[in-house]
């Protein structure tokens, strides 16, 4: 609970004064001193904000969280003991806004902690105008970029975090990752956080172009460079000058091609085929790749140099198995593409949904959107069952119900064995195989009543329906 409770104060931006909040609304909690609150209406007017202050967080309204995008919170207030819980309470509550905490330079060591809890930024008090409004301006590019890449996983969230650092360094970056999880999205995430959404983006696929041609195609050629170079051509660094260049498959070029794209990266400039003259660039490069490259190094496929060349920030993008709570939101981000005018039903049932969960996902978020775009045409109605899905084992069976001694044996076994998502699977066919009876359930599976009601806590914070009648969750 904040102490020391100020008044609502309003501060309307230029413009926008009185009515509902507007789009570009600040949320202010806790208290500050006059000229600190002054400053930071002012500053966030100047970035186009209209700021709402609120004394605690019980204060903030449904049609404020919905129109906010940003909230910022006095932490000066707060009992150093409840700091971390209260913020957490409230980055849960206000779902799709970025919370940054003002940290007052006693309280510095706490801004790790508040990062790591999810935290978009924070902001250390003190502050000028100027840096309240690059903080502003910081966080407008976040969500510019951020409106591609769904993500709500913790691994997500932090593999976002570091694109946006990664972004602002001047350095190639190499993009790791099973196909299909998203590594030219990322690419391009990364470009619009760095150059902006005006700034050429070039992508080429190192496996899709026929190797006698891919030199032509990154460095250009001049008219009569060859048979059949009738006019002259840009190659794809010209074209992506002033912007960024990705090279996906990188792994798949030719080793003379390696040499020359080292020589382009270390000198900054190109020179088309059959020219004479050397071009000056000021290009991004972005590589991306689903191979191994030191493996590839090791085997003579690639070049040393030109992996450490490439290889100076990296980012892997898990595999959709290994970040499940990204799967649901993913889902319904292609509904949402692919079916807008449903936009606002919640089209997946919940066996749908779980077949999703347990489902490996080789082809990664690829496999994830042609499922939804399969699904959406072959449903039977609004909604979406298991079986639209074309999943190998859209529905799992429950097992056979075993004697409880045996079962509580092998439950806290399996419970271990399996990974987080089967080990959920695992207990709602127990809660299913004792007609919802939790503490014959808890036994089976050899945990206590207490531990059973942890994990059903935090699967339904997954967004698993525990309540729904297919789980027969009714009695003790
Ligand atoms: N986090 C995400 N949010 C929204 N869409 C995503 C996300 N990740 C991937 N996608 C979508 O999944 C599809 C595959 O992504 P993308 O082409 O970027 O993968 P890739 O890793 O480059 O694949 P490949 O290795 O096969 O080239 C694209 O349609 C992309 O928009």
């Amino acid at each position: 609970m904040v102490k020391s409770l100020g008044q609502i104060t309003d501060f309307p931006a230029e413009g926008q004064k009185g009515g509902a909040p507007a789009p570009n609304t600040l949320l202010v909690i806790g208290t500050a001193d006059g000229s600190m609150q002054s400053l930071l209406a002012t500053g966030a007017s100047k970035e186009g904000y209209q700021t709402l202050s609120f004394s605690h967080t019980e204060q903030i309204d449904a049609d404020a969280l919905e129109a906010a995008s940003l909230l910022f919170i006095f932490v000066s207030d707060i009992p150093q003991q409840a700091l971390l819980p209260q913020v957490a309470a409230l980055i849960d509550k206000a779902r799709d806004i970025s919370v940054i905490p003002v940290v007052g330079y006693q309280d510095q060591e706490k801004a790790a902690s508040l990062l790591e809890l999810g935290c978009a930024d924070f902001l250390l008090s003190p502050f000028s105008e100027s840096q309240l409004r690059a903080l502003l301006r910081r966080q407008e590019q976040v969500r510019a970029a951020e409106e591609g890449f769904v993500t709500s996983s913790p691994v997500g969230r932090r593999l976002l975090a570091m694109a946006q650092r990664v972004a602002l360094a001047d350095a190639p970056i190499l993009i790791t990752g099973e196909t299909g999880t998203g590594k030219e999205l990322m690419a391009r995430y990364i470009h619009r956080f760095s150059s902006g959404e005006e700034a050429p983006f070039v992508a080429v696929n190192c496996a899709a172009i026929p190797e006698p041609m891919l030199e032509s195609i990154l460095f250009g050629h001049e008219r009569g460079a060859f048979t059949g170079a009738v006019t002259a051509q840009p190659g794809k660094f010209e074209l992506a000058n002033g912007g960024t260049l990705l090279l996906d498959e990188i792994g798949e070029l030719p080793l003379d091609l390696q040499a020359k794209l080292l020589r382009v990266l270390q000198e900054q400039r190109v020179e088309r085929l059959g020219g004479h003259k050397e071009k000056e660039l000021n290009v991004r490069v972005i590589a991306a790749t689903n191979r191994d490259l030191r493996r590839e190094v090791a085997e003579g496929r690639f070049r040393e140099d030109l992996l450490f060349r490439i290889d100076v920030l990296s980012l892997h993008i898990a595999p959709l198995r290994d970040r499940r709570e990204d799967v649901i939101p993913l889902a319904q981000r292609f509904i949402r593409q692919y079916a807008p005018q449903e936009a606002g039903h919640e089209l997946l049932t919940e066996s749908a949904k779980r077949a999703m969960l347990l489902h490996e996902w080789p082809g990664n978020v690829r496999e994830l959107e042609n499922a939804m775009q399969r699904a959406l045409v072959l449903r039977n109605g609004l909604f979406i069952q298991p079986h639209d899905l074309g999943l190998p084992n859209p529905e799992p069976q429950a097992p056979a119900p075993e004697p409880l001694q045996e079962a509580a044996v092998e439950g806290k076994a399996a419970l271990r064995a399996r990974g987080k998502w089967a080990e959920y699977q695992y207990i709602i066919d127990a809660i299913r195989r004792f007609n919802g009876h939790k503490a014959k359930a808890a036994k089976s599976l050899g945990i206590t009543p207490r531990a059973l009601r942890y994990r059903l806590k935090a699967m339904r914070e997954q967004g698993i329906d525990l309540n729904s009648d297919w789980l027969g969750e009714s009695q003790q």
